[in-house]
């Protein structure tokens, strides 16, 4: 066996925050098994739960119910039969690429759309149905919701701006006074009460649209990409600052962002969505440890797991092809797989590595094929004490690694990618995951 470059101890996946509940959570999905073709994307499918232990009855009021939800807009499927359900005081992240439906499942959460089937349950209270006999206006829904967009009132105060809201509720000018101060208190604003939106800063504006929504103490938050016009340090403070609030209210939250990395950190639930429909529903280490589909492997994780097609020939996993220009072989077909089937294999970052040489062929080799593939470095990142190494197949695909320590190369520089016997997932034609993931939830 050729040298390894970087070569690194047993890989270790990077923990995940505990949930803030720190509770045992159950997943009707956790069990990675394979599912019949189109299982994952049935609407028809009992909703999704995640129960914690912080759900009890008295406190099943802010907890979000999504039953086989869906919103057409003329022929085109926004959201396409979702079903899940979150406890009170959860944070759920809805997260997926770009118009997968995530925006759209809010703006029915918060009243703004009507769908066109299934229901939205808040608590034991029905808000809105797509047959039409149910549709609670969104003032009345006891959800306040904040854009990327903070949409003050530039000619109001900050104090006048967090205030509205509890004028047009109603409340009484002491209560309203106490409120604000309150909020202001929270949010670390107090000192800016007097200015108007054109005199604070962005991230300002951003907490002060934040008080606002918190003001009349809605029982579920909702967020629409709030930190995507913040930059790079502001959105992990401000990402810190959220949970913070979403604790001190003990507010359900329901948060949308294409971004795995807020998910993953501020998350007790995500529902990964792609093509309008969810495609994974668990708590933020489920998605992790245990994908339940290609798609899911390569959004989840930093960096995310790689995946290469492969036809099962000759009872073996054979990944060839522009995409790996040599023919790699990556072990024994598992079995619920057919001869000549194409499906995907899955190594994660840490289950990879690097040589300068070919590696030779394995002595027990039934089959001669290659166990490493050819390519050429492309980059490396630090992550933590660690590096994120990237190096593109023949094909133009990104394969990227964890390593110990930085590499010593230049760009185009040829380099040789060792695989370890067997990958970590098989996702079928179908591109669910094929029985259990090796080393499944211990990885
Ligand atoms: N008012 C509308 N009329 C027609 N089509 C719409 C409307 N709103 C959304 N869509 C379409 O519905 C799909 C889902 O949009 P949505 O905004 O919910 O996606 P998203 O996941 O939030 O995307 P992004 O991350 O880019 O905001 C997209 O194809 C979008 O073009």
């Amino acid at each position: 066996m050729a040298d390894l470059i970087g070569s690194s101890p047993a890989p270790v996946l990077p923990e995940p925050p505990p949930s803030r509940k720190d509770s045992p959570l159950k997943d009707p999905h956790t069990t990675a098994v394979r599912a019949r073709p189109g299982a994952v994307h049935d609407s028809t499918t009992p909703a999704t739960t995640l129960t914690t232990t912080a759900t009890s009855p008295s406190d099943c009021s802010g907890s979000v119910t999504v039953t086989g939800l869906r919103k057409d807009f003329g022929d085109s499927k926004a959201v396409d039969g979702i079903s899940f359900t979150v406890p009170a005081g959860a944070f759920l992240v809805l997260l997926g690429p770009s118009g997968c439906g995530k925006t759209t499942t809010l703006r029915m959460l918060a009243g703004l759309e009507q769908p066109t089937g299934g229901q939205i349950s808040f608590g034991d209270r029905v808000i809105a149905r797509g047959d039409g006999t149910a549709n609670v206006p969104a003032a009345q829904r006891e959800a306040g919701l904040v854009f990327q967009s903070y949409a003050l009132w530039p000619h109001k105060t900050v104090r006048d701006n967090v205030e509205w809201p509890l004028k047009v509720a109603k409340w009484a000018a002491g209560r309203r006074r106490k409120r604000v101060a309150e909020v202001l208190e929270l949010l670390a604003i107090s000192e800016l009460a007097e200015r108007y939106p054109g005199e604070i800063s962005g991230g300002q504006q951003q907490r002060v649209a934040i008080a606002r929504m918190i003001a009349p103490e809605p029982k579920i938050l909702l967020f629409d990409e709030p930190l995507s016009n913040l930059d790079a340090k502001l959105r992990v403070d401000t990402r810190g600052e959220l949970m913070r609030i979403h604790r001190a209210t003990g507010a359900t939250s329901v948060y949308v962002t294409h971004d795995q990395v807020e998910a993953m950190t501020m998350a007790t639930h995500v529902a990964l969505m792609k093509d309008g429909r969810i495609e994974q529903f668990g708590a933020p280490r489920q998605l992790l440890e245990n994908p339940r589909t290609a798609f899911t492997s390569t959004f989840i994780g930093t960096p995310p797991a790689n995946v290469l097609p492969c036809t099962v020939t000759g009872g073996r996993l054979m990944a060839e092809g522009p995409t790996t220009a040599a023919r790699l072989d990556c072990g024994p077909a598992p079995a619920g797989v057919a001869e000549g089937e194409n499906v995907q294999v899955m190594y994660r970052a840490t289950s990879i590595m690097l040589a300068p040489t070919p590696p030779d062929a394995p002595a027990s080799g039934q089959t001669g094929h290659r166990t490493a593939l050819d390519a050429l470095y492309a980059d490396q990142v630090p992550l933590a004490d660690r590096w994120v190494v990237g190096v593109d197949l023949p094909g133009g695909d990104r394969l990227s690694m964890i390593l110990p320590s930085p590499v010593d190369l230049r760009p185009g520089d040829p380099v040789h990618v060792v695989f370890p016997a067997e990958p970590d997932a098989v996702f079928g034609s179908d591109g669910v995951v094929v029985g259990e993931a090796v080393g499944g939830a211990g990885r």
